[in-house]
């Protein structure tokens, strides 16, 4: 028999193109060596040049698919990718209270505020961001916002790195332990700047920045990876540490696919050469 691996439960939207969101989130995990679980939040008619509709799934069902898992296989560390309306945030905030999931309890939290595509299509409700701002960001072991998210959830617009660390002290008011602004939309430099901060501790992760279109899903690999991360026992600086180093292979590896965007890859990591970054 082999050993049971650590389990990590993604609370997120498919993806029918299969680069982001659940299918991200999934191949992510099984990267980074964690037995994924899911709790579907919403269908989006998507592929690489858009999303072209979405049905959300009833609240009590994706309370039921995190009870039901918790309860039988139990949850390392979980993530939120789209959560589409304030109901269903109402309800994931209820449950993961229920089942010691957030901050200050058993299981870390990682909440990646999904507001909208990289096309620009939306992918929550507009009337709900005021519930990720009450009901999700309190609760979070980390948040990982990109600028677009920043702007929504504290008006503040990020252009240049320098600002990134005021968008941090913002989104920390409202109650995350930690906050991991994203630093991919920030065009026009070579290199691609991550800020993460507890208020207390201000850490810059710096990457390479790669000259390519096809980033489609960076930003849920990179919640997932930290979520892998953590679900294995690593701190949130190391867990951020080793998934911005993820992340960063992935784009390098992210791959053509359809007439748009195409997505990150972490198919490197089936390599027999390549190590996870914490190997
Ligand atoms: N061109 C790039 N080269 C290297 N790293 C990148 C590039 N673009 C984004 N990243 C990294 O990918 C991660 C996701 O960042 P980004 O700000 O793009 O998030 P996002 O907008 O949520 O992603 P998504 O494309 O899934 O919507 C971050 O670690 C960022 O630094
Ligand atoms: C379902 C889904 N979740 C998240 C994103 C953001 O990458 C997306 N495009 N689609």
């Amino acid at each position: 028999m082999t050993e049971t691996p650590k389990t990590a439960l993604t609370i997120a939207g498919s993806d029918s193109g299969g680069g982001a969101g659940i299918q991200a989130d999934l191949r992510t995990f099984f990267a980074c060596g964690v037995h994924g679980l899911t709790a579907l939040t919403a269908v989006t008619v998507q592929n690489s040049v858009g999303v072209h509709g979405f049905t959300e799934i009833p609240a009590d069902v994706v309370a039921a698919q995190i009870e039901t898992v918790a309860g039988d296989m139990g949850v390392n560390a979980a993530k939120t990718g789209m959560l589409a309306t304030a109901e269903i945030i109402a309800t994931v905030a209820a449950t993961v209270d229920a089942v010691g999931i957030g901050r200050g309890r058993r299981v870390p939290f990682v909440v990646d505020p999904v507001a909208a595509s990289m096309h620009g299509d939306p992918l929550l409700r507009e009337e709900a961001l005021e519930a990720i701002r009450t009901e999700l960001l309190p609760r979070a072991t980390v948040v990982t916002p990109n600028l677009d998210e920043v702007r929504l959830l504290t008006g503040i617009s990020v252009t240049e790195e320098t600002v990134q660390r005021e968008a941090a002290e913002a989104l920390l008011a409202f109650g995350p332990q930690w906050v991991l602004v994203k630093g991919g939309h920030l065009a026009g430099s070579t290199r691609c700047v991550d800020l993460l901060s507890d208020g207390t501790h201000v850490v810059e992760l710096e990457g390479r920045r790669y000259d390519t279109p096809h980033t489609h899903g960076g930003g849920d690999t990179l919640a997932s990876a930290v979520t892998a991360h953590l679900a294995k026992g690593l701190g949130v600086p190391d867990a951020v540490s080793v998934g911005k180093r993820f992340i960063e292979r992935c784009v390098a590896e992210s791959y053509p696919l359809g007439q748009g965007v195409g997505p990150v890859s972490p198919f490197w990591r089936l390599a027999p050469d390549s190590p996870a970054p914490t190997d």
